[in-house]
């Protein structure tokens, strides 16, 4: 059993229109997806802004009410608000977001935001308190003088960093990190991911990585899923997906991370403009009459992409790989 497992999960938003406020259509912000979570492992959602991975992120965390389908959480649903209650879950699951300055309350100092989780789940002695907070700081390497400091007072990076400290303050099991270094400098969002590479390590804990940028996920995720339009187009390994990408959804965000090389920077622009042509011109080969995505079709063990299955598998033994 994985530690989650989402099953044909669909988030729909009303759309309201007139005088009498009457729904009359709606926003498939997720629309049917179904991947599963491994304990200790982070797994990557990535696509463009607007394909739904805040909404699935939001709808795992419990922030959001689903429309259908299951998100099974150590085999029991979490969409039903009484089985989280249960589980514990709003201890065990956390989340970290992109925006660090609105996140962190701008009137509380660093002690007080840290030990707010502490204070909702358990009951510490102010000095067992203090020596938690200090503990957390000194893992995501900040000193002890940021206690009695405020958010304003860092840079973005350290503040994700508060951020990170916060979230594992509960020892969760599973961290939702929605674009947790989108907002960095790139020097500076290496230095979090390590940090929350090494809280992996010494925790266990499990990351649901959310990112539009396949560059970040990398480094990062032993599992993606690539979501377009609120559904899955591709699901694999890291291997699978930077080496042997089979949806055009996917070939355009590999084509979009910026080659660091300058002598290959030209041959990479060819290539990003040929994607996008074949993006472009062959809508019907790779989205359905509505346009949207095909169902998923297994092209190997841990290989997937929403393709009618022919063209799966064609396109799959032209990239050498070995067939479901
Ligand atoms: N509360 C809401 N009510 C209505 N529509 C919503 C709501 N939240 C999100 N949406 C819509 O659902 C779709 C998916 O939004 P979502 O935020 O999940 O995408 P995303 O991939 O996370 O994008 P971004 O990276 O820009 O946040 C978008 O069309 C968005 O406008």
């Amino acid at each position: 059993m994985s530690l989650v497992e989402i099953k044909d999960l669909k988030v729909h938003y009303p759309i309201r229109t007139g005088f009498w406020n009457r729904i009359t259509d709606s926003v498939r912000a997720v629309d049917g997806i179904t991947f599963n979570i491994e304990a200790g492992e982070t797994y990557g959602l990535v696509g463009e802004s607007g394909s739904g991975k805040s909404t699935t992120g939001k709808s795992v965390v419990g922030l959001e009410k689903v429309t259908s389908g299951s998100i099974m959480y150590k085999g029991v649903d979490i969409t039903k608000k009484a089985n989280r209650t249960k589980l514990d879950y709003n201890q065990d699951v956390q989340m970290i977001f992109q925006d660090s300055l609105s996140s962190l309350n701008p009137r509380k100092r660093i002690e007080d935001i840290i030990a707010e989780p502490l204070r909702n789940f358990e009951h510490l002695s102010k000095d067992d308190e203090k020596l938690r907070v200090l503990q957390l700081l000194d893992i995501v390497g900040l000193d002890a003088d940021a206690l009695y400091k405020y958010p304003h007072q860092f840079s973005g990076g350290q503040r994700q960093r508060i951020g990170v400290a916060r979230a594992v303050a509960t020892n969760p099991k599973l961290i939702i990190a929605d674009e947790p270094v989108s907002a960095l400098d790139l020097s500076v969002q290496a230095q979090v991911l390590n940090f929350m590479k090494k809280i992996q390590r010494e925790f266990g804990i499990s990351y649901l990585f959310i990112s539009h940028d396949l560059g970040v996920v990398r480094h990062m995720c032993n599992n993606i899923a690539i979501m377009n339009r609120g559904r899955l187009v591709e699901i694999g390994t890291r291997e699978d997906i930077y080496n042997h990408p089979l949806h055009i959804y996917t070939k355009r965000l590999l084509a979009a991370i910026p080659e660091t090389n300058v002598n290959q920077r030209a041959a990479h622009r060819a290539s990003r403009l040929a994607v996008e042509k074949i993006y472009q011109e062959q809508q019907s080969k790779y989205y359905d009459e509505n346009g949207e995505a095909f169902p998923l079709i297994q092209v190997s063990p841990t290989h997937a992409v929403a393709l009618p299955e022919n063209i799966a598998k064609q396109l799959a033994s032209q990239e050498g790989e070995v067939q479901a």
